[in-house]
This record gives structure tokens, C-alpha cells and sequence, in this order.
């Protein structure tokens, strides 16, 4: 009990975090007596007192304008002989990050159930053209109502380039999206990407691309994420194709927030239930017509990877300068300067010139259905890479179907497509018939799915 009270009224207890931006707080609000947390603005080296009072003045602002049960509320903004002060709503329990280290990985189902309410929170902020820019563990903190949102303080409009414009790159290092690695602008599209990444933290138990063997330094991860292949965790059980489809580096072929919340939420609801629901889709990327074979999405680097080089070691420099003043409690302490990581792999995608014939057709769909049904991971090897993105649900919508029976089938070598009607059952559901278009291209002369 330390006995100082701010402003007059909140009695300081005890400090229950440290961030990057100050510490924070436990204190007893005297005039409405209850808990509150305050965090103390600016006073640390290096920041500019202004600066710091504009941060939390966003926060603020930003927190009130949400008002939303799983983003933690700001009270008020006071300022006195000690400082700019941010009156917050006082969660009584770890962020993420520390129930991860101390309690070790969640698993999948304990994830979803966690992470669908504060999905639902950066729905409501993408909607008012809010951009979250550090979701990461450390910024989610799980008291008795679930989890919290935090941190608004780098929030800014959607259309805000003021940070990027200055050369500053804002957000933690792990859970950067490539493209914002790369000095693009953060947008509700990177907010995907690293809460996909919050997601990898809290089912692996450490951050994305995060290797005990290897330099985690802020200047390697950086340079891992803009280089290396989006981690793919065993540990992801049934989220797997969730978080390949939210840690895809082109932010074009991401979900919006709101499909990831439906199939944390969906999916969530399933697992309480044991009932079965069908996939849940991801809103599916523009669309061109399904006459041509189309070339792998993933083969082709994303713009941002394509301007590799100088200028992303210049932005690296920009990036790691601007990671001191924003690095949070989510990662171990920086190693030392990346040894050379590998250069970035693509796949190579080529189109076939012979089309395949109706019967190759019509044998690729029956061997489809039947290994789709009998293992669903090896039915989802045989689906492009940009289509199992947008197929987080694949492994609910397969795993749990019996019996499936082509009752007829047709296919267009010219378009490339094969239609087929069948029938399945489902345990609790019953039995159901279904007609089915499959989109195929072949890639290095192989036959995949790229749509339904
Ligand atoms: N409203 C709150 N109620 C209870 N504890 C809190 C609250 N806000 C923050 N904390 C605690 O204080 C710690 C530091 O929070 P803070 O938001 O300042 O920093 P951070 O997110 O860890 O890092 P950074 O400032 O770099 O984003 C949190 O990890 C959490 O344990």
C-alpha cells in the first residue's frame, strides 16, 4: 500500500505490470469505491512527453467509442503533479502471455472459446474503421468475464497513415503481419494475420517464428516473418486451417475478422454441443471466371515480398528502431543480430497444355470424395493452397461424414470443372443429397481443387 493517491481520489496499491509505455497499477477509486488499474503515461526514456499524452488520449477515446464487454474500458484521463494518468477498468487476472509461460499451451477448444469473444471486439472496431495494430497476447487479459482486449494506444483509423508516413513501423515484432514487416501500413487485414498469430502463441506456447535453437532477436524475427513460410503448427489440432487462413502473407486472400470470429464461435458451440455443423467458409477472394485453370495464389510472391532487398533492410533498421519503444511482454528477450536465415521459398505453379479427359476427371472427383471422408487431411492435400485457406471448416465439415455415394457425375475438361451429386450422412443430422461443381487446376501437371 503506497498510500499516494492520484488526482485526489485513486489510491495507489500496488503495481501489477510493466509495459513499454509505463507501469500499471491496482488502485481503489475512493469517490466510487471500487478496483481500478491506472497506467501511468510517458516518463520513460527516449519518449516524447506529448507524444505519449496523444497516445493515451486515442486510447481513451477509442476504448469509450467500442464500450464493448471484451475490450478492457477506460474510465477517465487525469493529470496531476505526478504525470498523465489512464483511469482503466481493473481486470483481476493474467494476460495471456503470462498464463501461457506459466501454465503452459491452451489447447484448441480452450483457445476458441477464449479468443471468439475478443475476435467479436475487433469485429466491432474493423466496422468503425479501427485498427487494433498490436493484438498479441500480452494486450489480452483473462479475468472472471473471459478475455479482455487492451492497449489501444497505437489504434488508429483505418485510412491514418501518420505513423507509416513517418517511417515508423508500430506493433510487436512477432505477430507483425509481413506486409506491415515489409513498412506497409497496418489495416484490419494485419490485425487478422496477428491474431492469427495470438492464437499460434497460445497453442504452441511461444511466438510465431520464435525457434529455441535460433536468434530471436527483433531483427531476425522480422526478417523470418518478411522471408520464411507462415508457421503451421502440429499443436493446432482443428484450428490449423484457421490459421493458415489468417497467417496467409498476401492480406488480399485473409478473412475479415467477422468470418473468424463465426468459426471460433461456430466451431465453439460444436465442441459444446457435440453436435455437427458444416463448414463454416471464409468469404471467398474476387472471383475470375472458372473456365481457365487458375495459377496458385500461394506461387506468386505477394507484392511486398517482391520489394525484398534494400529497401526491407531499410525498413528493418525503421522496424527494430521503432520495436524498442513498442516491444510488450510477449516475447523472450532479444537475441543477438540473425545469422543469414534461408532465402524465402515459393512453390512454382505451371499450367499443363494437354487438358485432362472427362474419365481422369471423373476418377479424380470419385477418389476425392472417398479419401476426403475416410481422411480428411489427406482430402485437404488435395485442395490448392489459397482453396484450404478458405476452408477453415474442412476438417469439421469431412471428419465427422459417413457413407458418401456419387449418385451421378459429370465433367468439362474445357472448364476444367466436375459436377457431381451425392449423398451422405451425417451423425445427429440424417442423411443428405447434395450437388457439388469442383474447380480444379493442375499445378506441376497434378489435378487439385481450387473452389467449390
Ligand atoms: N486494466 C488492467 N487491469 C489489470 N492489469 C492490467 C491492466 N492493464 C494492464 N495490466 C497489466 O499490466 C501489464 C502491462 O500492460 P501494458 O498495456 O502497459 O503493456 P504491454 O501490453 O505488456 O506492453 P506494451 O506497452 O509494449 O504494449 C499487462 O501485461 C497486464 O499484466
Amino acid at each position: 500500500m503506497t498510500n499516494q493517491r492520484i488526482s485526489g481520489r485513486y489510491r495507489l496499491e500496488r503495481t501489477v505490470g510493466q509495459g513499454a509505455g509505463g507501469a500499471v497499477w491496482l488502485a481503489h477509486d475512493d469517490l466510487l469505491d471500487r478496483a481500478v488499474a491506472l497506467k501511468r503515461i510517458g516518463g520513460f526514456a527516449g519518449s516524447a512527453a506529448a507524444e505519449d499524452a496523444v497516445r493515451a488520449e486515442r486510447e481513451a477515446r477509442i476504448a469509450a467509442q467500442l464500450g464493448h464487454p471484451h475490450v478492457v474500458s477506460v474510465y477517465d484521463l487525469v493529470t496531476d503533479d505526478d504525470g498523465t494518468w489512464l483511469v482503466m477498468e481493473y481486470v483481476d487476472g493474467p494476460a495471456l502471455s503470462a498464463a501461457v509461460r506459466d501454465n503452459g499451451p491452451y489447447s484448441p477448444d480452450e483457445a476458441a472459446r477464449l479468443l471468439a469473444p475478443v475476435a467479436d471486439a475487433l469485429v466491432q472496431a474493423h466496422a468503425l474503421g479501427i485498427v487494433h495494430r498490436d493484438v498479441k497476447p500480452s494486450n489480452i487479459l483473462a479475468g472472471d468475464g473471459g478475455a479482455k482486449l487492451t492497449d489501444f494506444g497505437i489504434a488508429r483509423g483505418a485510412e491514418d497513415a501518420t505513423l507509416t508516413r513517418t517511417g515508423m513501423v508500430t506493433g510487436s515484432p512477432a505477430y507483425l503481419a509481413p506486409e506491415v514487416a515489409m513498412g506497409q501500413q497496418a489495416t484490419v487485414a494485419s490485425d487478422v494475420w496477428a491474431f492469427g498469430a495470438t492464437l499460434v502463441h497460445l497453442l504452441t506456447g511461444r511466438p510465431p517464428y520464435h525457434h529455441p535453437d535460433k536468434d530471436n532477436g527483433p531483427l531476425a524475427v522480422v526478417y523470418r516473418i518478411a522471408h520464411e513460410d507462415p508457421p503451421r503448427p502440429e499443436e493446432a489440432g482443428w484450428l490449423a486451417p484457421l490459421i493458415a487462413a489468417t497467417m496467409t502473407k498476401d492480406p488480399a486472400q485473409r478473412p475479415s475478422m467477422a468470418a473468424v470470429r463465426d468459426h471460433l464461435a461456430r466451431t465453439t458451440l460444436v465442441a459444446e454441443q457435440t453436435a455437427v455443423l458444416p463448414a463454416v467458409p471464409v468469404p471467398p477472394p474476387p472471383r475470375t471466371p472458372p473456365t481457365a485453370p487458375r495459377p496458385e495464389r500461394s506461387a506468386r510472391p505477394s507484392r511486398a515480398l517482391l520489394i525484398a532487398g534494400a529497401v526491407a533492410l531499410l525498413v528493418l533498421v525503421a522496424v527494430v528502431g521503432t520495436i524498442a519503444l513498442t516491444r510488450g511482454g510477449d516475447e523472450p528477450s532479444a537475441g543477438q543480430t540473425s545469422s543469414s536465415p534461408p532465402p524465402r521459398t515459393t512453390t512454382s505453379a505451371t499450367t499443363q497444355t494437354t487438358a485432362p479427359t472427362v474419365a481422369q476427371l471423373v476418377d479424380f472427383a470419385r477418389r476425392y470424395v472417398a479419401t476426403a471422408s475416410r481422411d480428411p487431411k489427406a482430402g485437404f492435400a488435395m485442395l490448392t493452397p489459397a482453396y484450404q485457406r478458405r476452408s477453415p471448416g474442412y476438417a469439421d465439415f469431412w471428419g465427422p461424414m459417413k457413407n458418401p455415394e456419387i449418385l451421378t457425375i459429370s465433367a468439362d475438361p474445357a472448364a476444367l470443372t466436375v459436377t457431381y451429386t451425392y449423398r451422405y450422412v451425417f451423425p445427429g443430422k440424417g442423411r443428405r443429397t447434395e450437388t457439388v461443381t469442383l474447380r480444379l487446376v493442375q499445378v506441376d501437371g497434378r489435378l487439385l481443387i481450387d473452389g467449390a
